[in-house]
C-alpha cells in the first residue's frame, strides 16, 4: 500500500483556489452580467453548504437531487457538496415531470435542490418529508443566494472583504472514494444506468485533461453543454482546479454563442458535433483568443473536422464516457487533420484496450471491444449487478467497438448495443450507415432495427439529404446499398428526414430514430434479403 504523504491530494479544490488566487475570475454568468472572484465564489459556496446543513439532518453522504440548468448556482452547489461530503444527483431540467419522478425514485434523495423554473416541477418529485430548496431566492437579488422553500434557511456566512483576505479557509482533506456524483447516462433504451463517480474520478480526469489541451493562466472556458451531464460539469471542476475562468451560458444558440466568443475572448469551448455544425452553418468565423474546442459526446464526421480545418477552428476531437468523468482519449488539431475520423490518443492516466469475445487483446489494427482502466473510471454503478456486468478484469467494458493504429491513436467504429441481428446475422449499423453516406445526396443516416415478425429485426434508415438537395428519391437510396451492401444489412425500411433525432448530449436517439421511421419510412423490397 502507498504510504499516505506519497498519495494523490484529494484537498478542496475551491478552497485552494480562494487562498492561492483570490482576485482572480472564478466565474462569469452571461445571462445576469455578473462576474466572481474565487474568493467570492468560495464564500457563495460557504452559504450554500451552510443552507444544505440547515436543511438535511446529515449531509455527509446524503444524496442531494438537483433541478438546476446551466448557471453558476449549479457550480456552487457542486463545491458546497464537495465541501461537506454530500452527494449531488444532477437531473435534466428538460425531462417531463414523469421522466423525472421515475429517476427521482431510484435516487434515495435527502433534499432536492431546484431553481425559479423548476420549483413546481420539483414539488411533484419528492414526498412533503423531503426539503426542497431553491437556488434563487425570492427576498434577495443574489443569484446564488440559497433558501429552502420547505425549511427555513437560518444563518449564512457574511460576504467576503474585497481583498478575499477575510475569507475562511477550509482545506480539509477530501476522501478521494467519496461519492461525488451520480450521474445517469444519456442511454438511449432501457433503463438509464446511474454512474458514480467519486472525487478521485473527477480530480484524475480533470488533471489528465491538462496535459491534453494545456492551460494557461488567463484561458477562460465558456461553458454552453448542460451542466447535469458530465461534457457540461468537466469544464467547470478543470477551471477550478487551473485558476482558471468559467463562462457560462445556460443555452447555446449558434449566434448568441459566437456573440459570446467574441465578446469574452474566449480560449476554449466545449460542444457536441451538432453545435460545432450549427456554429459553421452559420457563419462562424473564431476569435483569435480561441485554443481549443473540445468536441464530443457524439462521433463527428470526417466533414465537420475539414469544415473546423477550412475555417480556422482548433478542433480536439475526443471519445469520452460519463462512466469515465469525461475524456477517454482527445485528439489534436493536427492528428485529426492527419489521421482522418480518429479520436486520438488516450489521456496519459488511461489505459485502452481493444479485446475479442474472450476479453483477450487484439492486433494492433483490428477492431474489437474497448476496455477502460485508469483513475477517471468509475467504481461502479449505484446498481451492483450493473457493475459486476459491465467490468472485467482489464477494466471496464465499453461496449464500443474501435481500432487502435501503431502509435496508440484510436477510432471508433460504433456503439456494440447497437448491433442489429436480423435473421441470426449480426448487422453493423455504422457500415451500413457508411454506404448510406457515401451517396453523393446524403449528408447523414441513422440506421437502427426495426421489428420484423419474419427476422426478428429488419434494418431501418432514416437519411438526410445534403444541404441544396431538394428531393431525395427513396429509390435511389435502395439502389445505392443494392450495389454495396449484402442482402441482409440492406436497409428495407427508409425515410427522408431534415434532421436527426438526438438526445440532448447531442448522440442520435435511437428510439426516436424507430419512431421516426414508423412514421415516415417507406418500405423497399431489396432484389435479395
Ligand atoms: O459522452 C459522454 O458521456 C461524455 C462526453 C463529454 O464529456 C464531452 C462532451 C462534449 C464535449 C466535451 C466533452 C468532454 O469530454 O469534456
Amino acid at each position: 500500500m502507498t504510504p499516505a504523504h506519497l498519495e494523490w491530494p484529494t484537498r478542496d479544490l475551491l478552497a485552494h483556489r480562494a487562498a492561492a488566487t483570490p482576485q482572480r475570475r472564478a466565474l462569469i454568468d452571461i445571462e445576469t452580467d455578473t462576474a466572481w472572484t474565487f474568493a467570492e465564489f468560495t464564500g457563495r459556496v460557504d452559504r450554500t453548504a451552510a443552507a444544505l446543513e440547515t436543511a438535511v439532518d446529515r449531509v455527509p453522504d446524503s444524496h442531494i437531487g438537483v433541478l438546476v440548468d446551466t448557471r453558476p448556482a449549479f457550480a456552487t452547489l457542486f463545491f458546497a457538496a464537495m465541501r461537506r461530503g454530500a452527494t449531488l444527483a444532477p437531473l435534466n431540467v428538460r425531462e417531463t415531470a414523469s421522466e423525472l419522478a421515475a429517476k427521482a425514485d431510484r435516487l434515495d434523495l435527502d433534499a432536492l435542490v431546484c431553481e425559479r423554473e423548476t420549483a413546481s416541477t420539483a414539488s411533484e418529485l419528492v414526498d412533503d418529508s423531503t426539503p426542497i430548496l431553491s437556488v434563487d431566492d425570492p427576498t434577495t437579488e443574489g443569484v446564488t443566494a440559497l433558501s429552502t422553500l420547505h425549511t427555513d434557511p437560518g444563518e449564512t456566512t457574511g460576504e467576503p472583504t474585497a481583498d478575499g483576505k477575510q475569507v475562511e479557509i477550509q482545506s480539509a482533506e477530501l476522501d478521494r472514494d467519496h461519492t461525488q456524483l451520480l450521474m445517469f447516462t444519456s442511454g438511449t433504451s432501457g433503463e438509464p444506468k446511474i454512474v458514480r463517480l467519486t472525487v478521485g474520478n473527477l480530480v484524475a480526469s480533470a488533471t489528465a485533461s491538462a496535459f491534453r489541451l494545456g492551460v494557461d493562466p488567463d484561458d477562460r472556458w465558456l461553458c454552453c453543454l448542460p451542466m447535469y451531464h458530465m461534457g457540461g460539469i468537466a469544464p467547470v471542476i478543470r477551471s477550478t482546479l487551473y485558476g482558471t475562468t468559467a463562462v457560462v451560458q445556460r443555452t447555446f444558440d449558434d449566434r448568441a454563442t459566437a456573440r459570446a466568443m467574441d465578446e469574452f475572448e474566449i480560449t476554449g469551448v466545449s460542444l457536441v458535433p451538432t453545435m460545432g455544425k450549427r456554429l459553421l452553418d452559420a457563419g462562424w468565423e473564431p476569435p483569435e483568443s480561441l485554443r481549443f474546442v473540445l468536441l464530443g459526446g457524439a462521433p463527428a464526421s470526417t466533414e465537420l473536422i475539414e469544415r473546423c480545418r477550412e475555417a480556422g477552428v482548433p478542433v480536439y476531437p475526443t471519445y469520452g464516457m460519463t462512466e469515465t468523468a469525461s475524456q477517454i482519449t482527445t485528439a489534436t488539431p493536427a492528428e485529426a487533420t492527419a489521421h482522418e475520423g480518429t479520436v486520438g490518443q488516450p489521456l496519459v492516466v488511461t489505459d485502452v484496450a481493444v479485446v475479442d469475445e474472450t476479453v483477450d487483446p487484439v492486433p494492433t489494427g483490428e477492431p474489437g471491444e474497448l476496455v477502460v482502466s485508469g483513475p477517471t473510471v468509475t467504481p461502479g454503478y449505484l446498481d451492483e449487478e450493473r457493475t459486476a456486468d459491465a467490468f472485467c478484469d482489464r477494466g471496464l467494458r465499453t461496449g464500443d467497438v474501435g481500432y487502435r493504429d501503431e502509435e496508440g491513436r484510436l477510432w471508433i467504429l460504433n456503439r456494440r448495443s447497437d448491433r442489429i441481428v436480423t435473421g441470426g446475422e449480426n448487422v453493423d449499423p455504422g457500415e451500413v450507415i457508411e454506404a448510406l453516406r457515401s451517396h453523393p445526396k446524403i449528408e447523414a443516416a441513422a440506421v437502427v432495427g426495426l421489428e420484423d415478425e419474419e427476422w426478428g429485426e429488419r434494418v431501418g434508415a432514416l437519411v438526410v439529404p445534403a444541404e441544396g438537395i431538394a428531393s431525395l428519391a427513396v429509390e435511389s437510396v435502395r439502389k445505392h446499398c443494392d450495389d454495396r451492401l449484402a442482402g441482409f444489412k440492406r436497409p428495407k425500411t427508409i425515410g427522408v428526414v431534415a434532421e436527426l433525432p438526438r438526445t440532448h448530449s447531442g448522440t442520435v436517439d435511437r428510439d426516436a430514430a424507430r419512431d421516426r421511421l414508423r412514421e415516415v419510412g417507406v418500405d423497399v423490397t431489396s432484389s435479395s434479403w
